[in-house]
Formats: structure tokens, sequence, C-alpha cells
């Protein structure tokens, strides 16, 4: 399975040009007792529906700060999100949220299917629903046998897919992921992003990525975002033209795949360096 230099996938497919989400100078800061920490500065991009874009950048560059801005969890202190046209005062229904630390982020009280049934609940919607969404979700993330046990009974990798399938029960139409294989193993994060691909090509819905590995972004993206160094804006938005279905082996070998790859690794370490050269911290 070669991957050249032609796109494809949902991301692809008729009505890409169709934005679900827009950000125009999107600026947000802290209130702290040392004084306002500004930690975006002016973010502009925009995501078509069935895009997968991933947002890259150094440390402590702003993307938590973002994402939890786009997932309606934080207010902005300036500029203006939309999502589907309108302007986002809150959390949105169509939206759900999958964070790295799935041991937090999962109740040990509680079942698999419970887990992945709150947000659901918290939606008020009807039972026999519940238990339909539920089970697919689980199906997705091939756990439907772990149902009835408890987080603490599976591995990190499972756990993991237990936090995805939460946020694929709520059939959202964008799902945002903050460094959701982060706490995994290798050979456990390519198995995820793998499984994560087949989820977005089966389902259509648009992903928003956050990740720290470079490789990663390329790998599964149709875009990757670069912020600068914290206060962010976008310095560079990379259109990811490899070929799908992506192969872990295959397509990283593709010498495409090693140009974007640099390319993106030049920008987050050129960014960085002006920072540690200028000695600013913001
Ligand atoms: N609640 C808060 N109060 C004050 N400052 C904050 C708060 N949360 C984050 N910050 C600051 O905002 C900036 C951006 O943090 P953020 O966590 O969004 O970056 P990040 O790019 O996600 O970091 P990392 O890549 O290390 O996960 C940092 O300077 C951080 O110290």
């Amino acid at each position: 399975m070669g991957a050249t230099k032609t796109s494809g996938g949902p991301g692809h497919a008729a009505g890409l040009a169709e934005p679900i989400l827009e950000a125009h100078g999107v600026t947000k800061s802290y209130r702290s007792r040392q004084g306002d920490v500004l930690a975006v500065r002016s973010i502009d991009f925009s995501v078509s529906r069935g895009e997968f874009v991933s947002v890259v950048g150094p440390s402590g560059c702003g993307k938590t700060t973002l994402m939890m801005c786009i997932a309606g969890l934080l207010p902005v202190t300036g500029g203006s999100l939309t999502f589907r046209g309108q302007a986002m005062t809150g959390p949105q229904e169509g939206v759900a949220v999958v964070f790295q630390d799935y041991s937090r982020s999962l109740f040990p009280w509680l079942t698999v299917e419970k887990n992945v049934a709150l947000p659901l609940r918290d939606r008020g919607i009807p039972r026999a629903d519940i238990e339909r969404r539920v089970e697919r979700a689980l199906e997705m993330v091939n756990l439907g046998h772990a149902a009835g046990l408890y987080p603490w009974q599976l591995s990190g990798g499972m756990q993991q897919r237990v936090a995805i399938a939460r946020g694929l029960a709520v059939e959202p139409e964008m799902l945002i992921m903050d460094e959701p294989f982060a706490s995994v193993d290798a050979q456990t994060r390519a198995n995820l992003e793998d499984l994560l691909l087949e989820i977005w090509a089966e389902t259509g819905t648009t992903i928003l990525f956050v990740t720290h590995d470079i490789d990663e972004a390329v790998y599964l993206s149709d875009r990757v975002v670069v912020l600068s160094q914290g206060p962010s804006v976008v310095v560079e938005d990379i259109t990811v033209r490899l070929d799908r279905p992506r192969h872990q082996i295959d397509t990283k070998q593709v010498p495409l795949f090693g140009e974007l790859r640099a390319e993106v690794f030049g920008l987050v370490m050129a960014s960085d360096r002006r920072t540690s050269l200028s000695g600013e911290e913001s």
C-alpha cells in the first residue's frame, strides 16, 4: 500500500469547503496573582466538516488553552469562535472532548459502560438510545466484551479506548482530542492511531487533534496547524497530501512523509529557538 501525493479520506470528500469551525483573532489570557498571563495571542484558522486537523507547537504555547476555548469550556478574551456558522458562547451539543489523562477522566467506581453513558445521561438522552449508543461506541473501539468491567481492571490503552468511546457515544460532529495517546507505550499508540483513523473513516466526524508527536500529526492528518511559542499565533498551516488509507510502515517510508515531517519539525524548532535566544517567556 504505497502513499503518494494524492489526498483521500472523509475530509477530502465533497463538502470539504464547508467550515465547521472558524477562529478569528482568538485571544486568551488568564488572571493570576502575578498579573495576566497571555496564553494565546491571536489565532486564525478554520476546520472543514469531516477534516482531520492536528495542532502542534512548542510546549506551553497554548494548545490546551486553545482546545478548551474551542470546546466552550473556557471563554475567549478576544476574537471569535464560530461552530457551524454560529458564535460559540459555551459547550456545544455537537462537540466532544477526549483528554490525555484517562486515569483522571474515567470514574473508577463506575463500570466501563456507565462511564461511557455518563455524558449521555447528562444530556437527558432516553435510556434505550443510551444503551444503543454505548454498545455501538464500545464496539467501535473493540471493547464490547469489557462493558461490565471497571477501569482499574483494564490496561492503559484499553482505558484510553473507553475515553474515546465516551466521546464517540455523544455522536459528535467534531471530536477534540488533546494529546490522547501521550500516556501509552509506542505499540499501543500506533494501534490507537490506526483505530482512530478507521473510526474517522467510518463516522466522518471532524477531528481536531493536539499532539507533541510530529510523526503522529503528519501520519493522521489532512492538515497540520503549527503554533508559535506562546503566546501563540499560527505560523503555518500545512496540507498533508498523503494517500489514504495510511499504513504505519508504508506511509512513513514515502519521501513526502519525510519532507513534511522535516518541515513541521523545523518550524516548531525555529519557534522554540527564537524564544530561547531572545530570552522571552511570552
Ligand atoms: N489556569 C491557568 N492560569 C494561569 N496560567 C495558565 C493556566 N493554564 C495555563 N496557563 C499558562 O498558559 C500558557 C499555555 O498553557 P497550555 O497548557 O495551554 O499550553 P500547551 O501548549 O498545551 O502546553 P503543553 O504542550 O506543555 O501541554 C502557559 O504559559 C501556562 O503556564
